[in-house]
């Protein structure tokens, strides 16, 4: 189980006060997957690292597995594995087995124990055959799929994953969802990230954040519903707050993906057909804001002209 309470953090860079995480609270049941998710910056990875104990939370604190964040690290430490695409993870000449082995063997492991459970996670992970090649000719799949084993070593019951599809091709990035659907059926999971496809297939629970706060939270149907139908038009102008439901742009026209309960902000259109929402919907219609819709549409444009306001 995972459980943030009025969890926040502020860092300062000279004089600025920047709050990165602000008063976020949330559960994950144990053995569930929950996710977090929103734009650039919304300290998503901030969270993550205070769950995984490597920066202290400026007020509030989390269990995670039972454990406090603030006063248990080191069972905390003890309950978790982390995947994250930041660091430096491996060496480099080393091979995979190699570098499995040398993580094991720091976790009081003997070095036959460490080598036996190298391999094994090795095999859950599906990468047996490549054991004994050296890191550095793994390609991006491989190296997110030797994360998860490294974090696997332990057997952790907690697992933390921030943004662990970035830069996967589909196709590995499905095959890292079905990894880590497999792996999670007995293990509580909280990840990041920004592809609606990991969300949608592997998130039980989600929690959106938008600048540091929690705006929204629950599974993938209650947002849905909350959202209701969701309508493509075509209309010749719009006013500038419906920016973010924008699709397609041409000379004359424009198509709007826009929630029907929005419909009638708009003066004329044509409608093009109706549809459930996706989550991809839910998100632009909870975190897009004003300003990122005139930021859209000054690229679209090339310049500021050509709407109401
Ligand atoms: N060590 C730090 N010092 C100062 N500011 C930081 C630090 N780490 C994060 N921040 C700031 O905190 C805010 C939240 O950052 P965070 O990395 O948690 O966002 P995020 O949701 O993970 O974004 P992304 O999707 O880009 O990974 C940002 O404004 C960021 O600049």
């Amino acid at each position: 189980m995972i459980k943030t309470i009025d969890i926040s953090k502020t860092f300062k860079i000279k004089n600025k006060e920047i709050k990165a995480v602000d008063d976020v609270s949330f559960e994950i049941e144990r053995n569930s997957t929950g996710a977090l998710v929103g734009p650039n910056g919304a300290g998503k990875t901030t969270i993550i690292k205070m769950l995984s104990t490597l920066i202290i939370p400026s007020s509030g604190d989390a269990l995670v597995n039972g454990y406090s964040i603030t006063k248990e690290e080191k069972k905390v430490r003890e309950s978790i594995g982390l995947v994250t695409v930041s660091e430096r993870l491996f060496y480099y000449r080393l091979t995979a087995l190699e570098n499995l082995i040398f993580f094991a063997s720091l976790q009081n492991l003997s070095l036959s124990d460490a080598r036996k459970r190298a391999k094994e996670v090795l095999e859950i992970v599906g990468l047996s055959e490549w054991g004994n090649i050296p890191y550095m000719k793994f390609s991006t799949g491989m190296q997110r799929k030797l994360a998860l084993a490294r974090a696997l070593i332990t057997d952790p019951p907690v697992l933390l994953l921030d943004e662990p599809t970035l830069g996967l091709d589909p196709l590995s990035a499905r095959m890292f969802r079905d990894l880590v659907r497999r792996i999670g059926r007995d293990k509580t999971i909280l990840l990041t990230s920004h592809y609606m496809k990991d969300i949608e297939e592997l998130a039980e629970k989600i929690i959106l954040l938008k600048k540091g706060k929690a705006i929204a939270e629950g599974n993938k149907d209650n947002l849905k519903n909350y959202l209701g139908k969701v309508i493509e038009v075509e209309v010749n102008e719009y006013p500038l707050t419906l920016g973010k439901y924008v699709v397609q742009t041409s000379t004359n026209y424009y198509i709007l993906r826009i929630p029907e309960k929005e419909l009638d902000e708009l003066k004329d259109y044509r409608v093009i057909k109706e549809e459930e929402p996706s989550l991809e919907d839910v998100y632009i219609y909870l975190i897009g804001d004003v300003e990122d819709s005139a930021r859209l549409e000054a690229v679209r444009r090339g310049g500021w002209g050509g709407r109401w306001g």
